[in-house]
């Protein structure tokens, strides 16, 4: 696997690639990789030939008060594990590198709609700060496919919205969630909680698995979600939303069917995210 730390390096790569008639798919990340991560890359040698990832910790996606210092960067220990996946190519520019103006002179890309609310409520231009390192990396690489997690579910709506609004072609593939045996939903903030929060933490997923059956079994959306904030409280969270919306995020109505659960929550400093999809009866 090769690394390449600037642009003009990495486009004539690229350029070797597509040469060849070989088709790009590319695993955008911040690094500190898991299973979660390496799942990805395993979707993106499916749907590719050569596999491009890139670490790179955003700062334009991080609001003044967020841990954009504390991110944990492991550069080594990363490419090992991408080297072992069968990545082909990482791309690990710095801030001066992708914003050469500095972050406030930087053109913004800003997907409406499908951005706010959620974590886009919680994490005020996050969304913004997101959409447009995706889309400089979209530029930059030119893949023919991209993967995410689902477990960053908005994210994941909104890059397709911002694929289809932009005419990107760009095919985008979302990747299940990958848990630990305890069902806690991979993360590197995971690596922020001590023992005793590392040991409440499943129980934001288990309160999802609680909320699923209850709403699947035709309980009432209100009394369940309310149920479920308290449930979070009592474990030790501090819930920033907990929510059911449809499977594209907006508003449930009479007729949804398909339909997600998402949560925020803080335990001490660090909050964690996570999702679950379910169908809700006639
Ligand atoms: N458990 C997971 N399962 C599937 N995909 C994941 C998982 N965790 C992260 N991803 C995906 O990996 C990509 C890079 O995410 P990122 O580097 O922010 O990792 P992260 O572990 O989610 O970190 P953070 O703690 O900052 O949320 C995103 O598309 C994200 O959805
Ligand atoms: C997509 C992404 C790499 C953009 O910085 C980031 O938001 C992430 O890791 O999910
Ligand atoms: N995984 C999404 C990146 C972020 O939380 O900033």
């Amino acid at each position: 696997m090769r690394t390449l730390r600037d642009i003009p390096a990495l486009r004539e790569t690229l350029g070797e690639y597509r040469q060849r008639g070989q088709r790009i798919a590319l695993v955008p990340t911040m690094g500190n990789l898991h299973a979660g991560h390496l799942a990805l890359v395993e979707a993106a040698r499916r749907h590719g030939d050569v596999v491009v990832a890139t670490i790179f910790v955003n700062p334009l996606q991080f609001g003044p008060s967020e841990d954009l210092d504390a991110y944990p960067r492991t550069l080594a220990d990363d490419q090992d594990k991408l080297a072992q996946a069968g990545c082909d190519l990482l791309f690990t520019p710095d801030t001066a590198m992708l914003y050469p103006r500095g972050l406030d002179g930087q053109t913004r890309v800003c997907v409406p709609a499908v951005s706010e609310g959620l974590c886009g409520g919680a994490r005020p231009g996050h969304f913004d700060g997101v959409s447009t390192v995706v889309s400089i990396l979209f530029n930059l690489v030119q893949p023919d496919t991209a993967c995410f997690g689902e477990k960053d579910y908005q994210q994941l709506a909104v890059i397709r919205k911002l694929v289809e609004d932009l005419h990107f072609p760009i095919e985008i593939v979302g990747v299940p969630i990958v848990r630990a045996d305890d069902g806690l939903a991979l993360s590197s903030r995971n690596g922020y909680l001590d023992p005793d929060q590392r040991a409440t933490a499943p129980s934001l997923y288990r309160t999802l698995c609680e909320l699923r059956n209850a709403l699947e079994a035709g309980e009432p959306i209100a009394t369940s979600l309310e149920t479920g904030l308290a449930r979070l409280r009592e474990s030790g969270f501090e819930p920033d939303y907990l929510e059911l919306r449809d499977a594209d995020l907006a508003a449930v109505t009479a007729t949804t069917r398909d339909a997600v659960l998402l949560a925020a929550a803080r335990l001490g400093p660090t909050r964690l995210i996570d999702n679950l999809t379910l169908t809700l009866p006639r």
